[in-house]
Order: structure tokens, then C-alpha cells, then sequence
């Protein structure tokens, strides 16, 4: 059984919870508890493989037990980095993101040849609001070697659903033999997560 261990990252309310809890649950919710980092687990079956994946949703307040940058790049198999087409500063946070992970000082060979990066725009619902262009997403991908998605994790499942079961494929093709490294505090059940989206303090649209 292959383990795959993808972090989630970007700035504060660009839809990083939004867009695990639509590839768990299928559903938007809207509202998401955001108060501690945690991991979520599922099952899959990616080309005949069973894969148990780890999903790393940060917390993107001040919040105890929260892992460092460096810590949740050297915890991860694959990066899904997000910033918010209505959010110029959020892009620039995951510019800098990417930078880190991509750091050579970061890495063994594990950052420099097995980590993916994919590089996601969300919100594009919110295109009458835009401040980032889809074409400086795609330069920021290109330059970086990341591939790049723009989508809406409240109209788009079929898109975040894809991202992440291609993150898998390629994360499990690259990740044979891995050394397992100091893990992110903090762990969530599915049960967990319902109770996280439907139990804890709320934020709005
Ligand atoms: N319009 C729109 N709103 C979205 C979308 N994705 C997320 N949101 C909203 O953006 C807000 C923040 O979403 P979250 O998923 O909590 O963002 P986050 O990155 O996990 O935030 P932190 O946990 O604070 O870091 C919520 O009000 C969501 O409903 C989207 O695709 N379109």
C-alpha cells in the first residue's frame, strides 16, 4: 500500500479547505473551521494501486501546534499551492511559496526531482474581481516547473477532483522508497471533517 502525503498551501482564504472538503465530500460548503491545521486521510484506488493518502490543510492563523513552512515542504510528496485570482498578495505568497519549496538549500533530492508542484488559481468565479491574469499564473507555473490550474473550487468539482487524483498519480509514481519524515501535529477522521465543516466557527463568503 503506497502512502501519499499531499500539503495544501497558500495564504489565508484563498479556499484551501474549500478545496479539500469538495474533493472529500463532492460538496461547497462555504463556511470552513479554520482554527487548527490538520491532516485528512482517505482511500483510493489510482491506476489499480491502493494508495492512503494524506491531505495537510495548514492553519493559516496564529494557532498552537502549527508547523513551520519548512517543516510541512520536507512532510509532503506534492504541493498543491493556491492563491486567490482576487487576491494579488495572495499571489505573490505563493510565488513565494513555490520559491521555497523549489530552495536548494530546502532539499535533498527529494524537493529537486520527486516534489510536484501544482500551482492552482482559485475563485475564478470571482473573475468580475480579478487581480492576478491567468497568463501570470501560467508564467509563474512555467518558471518554476509547476503545473498550473485556474478553477473554482465552489463551481468546479470535476477540475479539483482531477487535480488531486493527478497529484496522486504522479506523486505515487515518484514516491517508491521514500524515507518518511517528521509529520505536521494534528490528525482528522472523515467523521472529524464533518464535524470541522459543520461544527466550529464560521466564515463567510
Ligand atoms: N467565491 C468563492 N469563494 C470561495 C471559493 N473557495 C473558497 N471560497 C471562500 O473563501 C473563504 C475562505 O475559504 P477557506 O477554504 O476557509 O480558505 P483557507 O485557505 O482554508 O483559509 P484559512 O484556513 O484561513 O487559511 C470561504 O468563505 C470560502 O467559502 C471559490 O472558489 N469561490
Amino acid at each position: 500500500m503506497n502512502e501519499i502525503k499531499i500539503a495544501v498551501l497558500g495564504s489565508e482564504g484563498v479556499g484551501k479547505s474549500a478545496l479539500i472538503v469538495r474533493f472529500l465530500t463532492r460538496r461547497f460548503i462555504g463556511e470552513y473551521a479554520s482554527s487548527s491545521e490538520c491532516i485528512y486521510r482517505k482511500r483510493l484506488s489510482v491506476d489499480g494501486r491502493q494508495i492512503n493518502l494524506e491531505l495537510y490543510d495548514p492553519c493559516s492563523q496564529s494557532c498552537e501546534g502549527k508547523s513551520t513552512l519548512n517543516n510541512q515542504i520536507h512532510w509532503a510528496d506534492g504541493f498543491v499551492v493556491v492563491y486567490d485570482i482576487s487576491d494579488r498578495s495572495s499571489f505573490l505568497t505563493a510565488k513565494a511559496i513555490v520559491h521555497l519549496i523549489r530552495e536548494p538549500h530546502l532539499g535533498t533530492a527529494k524537493r529537486d526531482v520527486d516534489s510536484f508542484i501544482f500551482l492552482v488559481g482559485n475563485k475564478q468565479d470571482l473573475c468580475h474581481m480579478r487581480e492576478v491574469r491567468c497568463d501570470e499564473g501560467q508564467c509563474l507555473a512555467a518558471e518554476f516547473h509547476c503545473q498550473f490550474y485556474e478553477l473554482s473550487a465552489a463551481d468546479h468539482y470535476q477540475e479539483v477532483a482531477l487535480i488531486f487524483f493527478k497529484m496522486v498519480q504522479n506523486a505515487s509514481l515518484g514516491s517508491k522508497a521514500k524515507e518518511r519524515r517528521r509529520r505536521p501535529s494534528g490528525s482528522k477522521s472523515m467523521v472529524k471533517l464533518i464535524n470541522n465543516v459543520f461544527g466550529k466557527r464560521r466564515k463567510s463568503v
